[in-house]
């Protein structure tokens, strides 16, 4: 797996320090509530976990799986809502957790559907921000690291559904598309 990977774009050390940041400015922002942290499946899997054990206070965990990609490198552009949440988020707090902010089109299908449901606020929270590809101008409240308009994987990023558990983000080698 590793023998693919042409270079790191976020190594384990800097993957470690940004989850730390973000996990205390989290907690200093929602001091005395206990937000819902919803984990966008797959790619959000390794961040959400890494995130809720560096916000040290109450908070509860949801999954919701919407899917755009596919196998594809770019985003199809019809955003299917796979696994919904269990649970009304009436006047909550909501922390949508995503791996990685690229069109922006999985985030805008998600806020209107839960805006529909009167969660008393919603703020994103995504540990890779790829502003060089937005079609959708949507605000990121959270971010981790801003990467460059590369094809990423690792930290739950998938290329076919692989190199999601490699412990940081990376560029492939060229020829492993090639091969495909
Ligand atoms: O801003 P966008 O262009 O919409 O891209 C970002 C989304 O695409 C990826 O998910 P994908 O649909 O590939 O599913 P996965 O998380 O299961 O890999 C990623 O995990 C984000 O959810
Ligand atoms: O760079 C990426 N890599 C993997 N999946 C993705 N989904 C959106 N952008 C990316
Ligand atoms: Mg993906």
């Amino acid at each position: 797996m590793r023998e693919n990977i042409e270079k790191t774009i976020v190594s384990t050390e800097e993957i470690q320090k940004t989850v730390a940041r973000l996990g205390q400015e989290l907690q200093t922002d929602y001091q005395g509530k206990v937000p819902i942290f919803i984990c966008i499946l797959k790619g959000a899997v390794l961040f959400m976990t890494d995130l809720i054990r560096a916000y040290d206070a109450p908070a509860e965990i949801e999954f919701m799986d919407v899917s755009s990609y596919g196998d594809a490198l770019e985003s199809s552009g019809e955003v299917r809502i796979l696994k919904d949440l269990d649970i009304p988020v009436k006047g909550r707090d909501l922390v949508i957790v995503e791996d990685i902010i690229d069109t922006g089109r999985t985030l805008e299908a998600l806020i209107k559907l839960l805006q529909t449901r009167e969660a008393a606020s919603i703020k994103i929270c995504s540990f890779l921000n790829k502003p060089a590809r937005r079609l959708i101008n949507v605000h990121v409240d959270y971010t981790g690291v801003t990467v460059p308009d590369e094809f990423l994987v690792g930290y739950g990023l998938d290329y076919k559904n692989q190199y999601r558990n490699l412990p940081f983000v990376g560029v492939l080698k060229p020829e492993v598309y090639e091969q495909n």
